[in-house]
């Protein structure tokens, strides 16, 4: 939120050079306020999951926040009951006339595959399309921002010679950014692809910005430079437990997989794993919502 003092104060002048919100008396008095409207694209098989995940890091903040759940009407979800689908979800044929203040466009374990094979790709291209002019900032999420970079900026994927997997150390690129403010030097976050995009393929498109990377895990946050496009490649909404059931899973199933690099204490699969990104994820999700979203969406739209 904005922290509204006099126009003269000396603070002000040095908090603005920060890029720290500041807002004078006369733009607090002119602010209106009402609920923003969230879409969220639920790729995730395990849908149930993904929402209350999602919904607890948009459920911290003053702002009222309306959601409504989408999925993919050229799929037949096999883990989701119908039931679920049909009471909380809608399609995009429903909404195509609204306008949107964010919209969330989640992972999908649909990686491995070319973007043109995913059975809902042609309904996903008209999706992003729509983004363009309905709403004001979309965050993409793993594979979803592996196939915004490639539907938005030609970006291609990489199949990466082992699976990205565990709570990798991010540093920041930027300073002064809205995104990552109140962020700390270095921050962890999980990624769990085996996939990747290339830092040189988003250097050569002038629309982006990279705004954080991890040594071992590469780009993780990039921003289209009018900040209505964000992509993020790794999973701050993921539980504390999230990786292990994966880990677990894909053993049971002997696939070739290896611990998850810094998560359980001393690398012990059998000692419980910490949360240990959960605060940054609550800033990330605050910081879009609050400089991406609200201070940038018209107030009259719908
Ligand atoms: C890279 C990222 O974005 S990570 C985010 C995704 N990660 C996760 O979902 C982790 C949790 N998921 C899982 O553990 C597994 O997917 C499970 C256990 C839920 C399901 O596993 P399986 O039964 O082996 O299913 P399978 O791997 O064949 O398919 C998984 C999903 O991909 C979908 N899928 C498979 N092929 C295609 C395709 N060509 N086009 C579109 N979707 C496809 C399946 O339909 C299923 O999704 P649905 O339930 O919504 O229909
Ligand atoms: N996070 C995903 C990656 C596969 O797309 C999983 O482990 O299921």
């Amino acid at each position: 939120m904005p922290i509204n003092i006099p126009k003269d104060l000396p603070a002000k002048e040095i908090l603005e050079q920060e890029n720290i919100f500041v807002m004078d008396e006369e733009r607090a008095y002119s602010q209106d306020i009402r609920p923003l409207n969230i879409v969220i694209l639920n790729l995730m098989p395990e849908k149930e999951k993904a929402e209350t995940q999602l919904l607890r890091l948009l459920g911290n903040s003053p702002l009222q926040v309306n959601v409504t759940f989408l999925r993919p009407a050229t799929h037949e979800p096999k883990t989701t009951s119908k039931h679920h689908l049909e009471q909380f979800y809608t399609i995009f044929p429903h909404i195509r006339h609204r306008k949107f203040d964010g919209m969330i466009i989640t992972g999908a374990p649909v990686e491995q595959m070319p973007f043109e094979e995913v059975t809902y790709w042609k309904e996903l291209t008209e999706i992003m399309e729509w983004t363009k002019t309905n709403v004001t900032s979309t965050l993409h999420i793993c594979w979803g921002a592996q196939a915004g970079l490639y539907y938005h900026y030609g970006i291609p994927k990489y199949r990466l010679p082992q699976k990205c997997f565990g709570v990798f150390k991010h540093s920041l690129e930027k300073k002064n950014v809205k995104l990552l403010r109140g962020f700390d030097d270095v921050f962890r976050m999980p990624h769990s692809r085996h996939t990747d995009v290339k830092r040189e393929d988003i250097e050569k498109v002038p629309e982006l910005t990279i705004l954080s990377v991890a040594e071992k895990a590469g780009v993780c946050l990039v921003a289209s430079n009018d900040g209505k496009q964000i992509f993020l490649t790794g999973h701050p909404e993921y539980d504390a437990t999230t990786l292990k059931e994966e880990y677990e899973r894909d053993l049971a199933k002997g696939l070739p997989i290896h611990i998850p690099e810094s998560y359980f204490p001393d690398d012990d699969p059998t000692k419980q794993p910490l949360n240990t990104w959960r605060s940054h994820a609550n800033l990330l999700f605050v910081n879009w919502l609050n400089y991406y979203v609200y201070q940038e969406t018209p107030y009259e739209w719908e």
